[in-house]
């Protein structure tokens, strides 16, 4: 079926239709990742958004049943160059059937060279993926908070022997749960909307801020709550759980004319001089404003455009990076961050840091 990509700034492609035959609207951004079409597609923080893969080829591998990041398919839309309706020898099925159970439309045959050089001269463009011609294009709908739709409803605890963290749940990728439970933390994942008190009450050892779709700016009721918690306890902070910790502690955030969406974005760590390789995904960029003055400081910069990767606090164990040490897909070069979060909550045993 003949379908189109509409979008706010009144250009128009035309594809044939893959996945579920229903409409879908959103922010198109594009990811230069290679591969990982699965991962992504099931990340969180891609509600909202209808995906442009830049790989000319998709799906050509299938999907599994191992490497979804969440249990449903997250992004509002895909759009492909050329799919391939094949499971793949390791896939169960192809991406195609799975992009169609969840609900989610994609276009295939998309000049997404053309498409990401017209977008890529925005930093927000709008679109919608229509089977009807006539369609009107893309129309401003009433703003939802997207950290609504894809936090846990009710805590979900993980077992295990070692320190115990707080998954503050703004839309986390699995594999941030399996880097934690690998190094034997248990894990208790909680709703965003859980208060300071009621995180208290489960005993945490440290706490971890997820990843997660949507505009930092719009939690701006949680800065509070977390700057109390990671004051109080070990705390690391991963792509949106960067930003809100940066707005916690006097930074700002701002779009980026072009996000930062693929597996080989180099950052450097600015102690040792050492370049990572680094999976990455967010719109918007944390900027320094006050940061400094509340103790923060600059631990990883972005070869490529300076900008902010990655805080730590001067005094007190805490940390964040704008990138995504869980890879998945992309490179485990910064693997180890993980390993630094869990020696800083046995090294503090639950130690209390500040008075709440
Ligand atoms: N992966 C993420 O957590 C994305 C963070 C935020 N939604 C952004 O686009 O910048």
């Amino acid at each position: 079926m003949k379908a189109y990509l509409k979008l706010d700034t009144g250009d128009s492609f035309e594809g044939e239709m893959i996945g579920a035959s229903l409409p879908a609207s959103g922010e198109v951004v594009f990811t230069t990742s290679m591969t990982g079409y699965q991962e992504m597609s099931t990340d969180p923080s891609y509600a909202g958004q209808i995906l442009v893969f830049c790989y000319p080829l998709i799906g050509n591998y299938g999907v599994n049943r191992e490497d979804n990041e969440s249990l449903d398919t997250a992004v509002a839309g895909v759009i492909v160059g050329e799919t391939w309706e094949d499971g793949g020898e390791t896939g169960s099925r192809s991406f195609s059937e799975q992009l169609k159970e969840a609900g989610v439309p994609g276009l295939n045959g998309i000049d997404t060279r053309a498409l990401v050089k017209t977008i890529r001269k925005y930093p927000t463009v709008k679109g919608c993926i229509t089977s009807d011609p006539e369609a009107p294009g893309w129309k401003e709908e009433t703003k939802e908070l997207l950290v609504e739709q894809v936090s846990v409803k009710t805590p979900a605890h993980y077992s295990n022997d070692g320190p115990h963290v707080i998954l503050v749940d703004y839309g986390y990728k699995k594999s941030i749960l399996h880097a934690l439970l690998k190094r034997g933390c248990a894990v208790t994942a909680v709703p965003y909307t859980f208060s300071y008190d009621q995180i208290q009450a489960l005993s945490p050892d440290g706490i971890l801020f997820s990843n997660g779709p949507g505009d930092p700016a719009d939690l701006a009721g949680e800065f509070m709550k977390i700057r109390r918690l990671a004051k109080m306890w070990p705390a690391f902070g991963i792509c949106l759980g960067h930003q809100l910790l940066a707005l916690a502690f006097g930074g700002g955030t701002k779009k980026q004319q072009n996000g930062h969406r693929g597996s080989n974005h180099p950052v450097k760590e600015m102690l040792t001089g050492k370049v990572h390789i680094t999976s990455q995904n967010h719109g918007y960029v944390v900027t320094e404003d006050n940061l400094a003055k509340n103790g923060m400081v600059v631990t990883f910069r972005n070869v490529n455009d300076g900008t902010v990767e990655g805080l730590s606090h001067s005094g007190l164990p805490i940390s964040s990076v704008q990138f995504h040490p869980e890879a998945h897909p992309g490179p485990s070069d910064t693997d180890y961050l993980f390993d630094e979060f869990v020696d800083q909550m046995t090294q503090s045993g639950g130690t209390r840091y500040a008075k709440a």
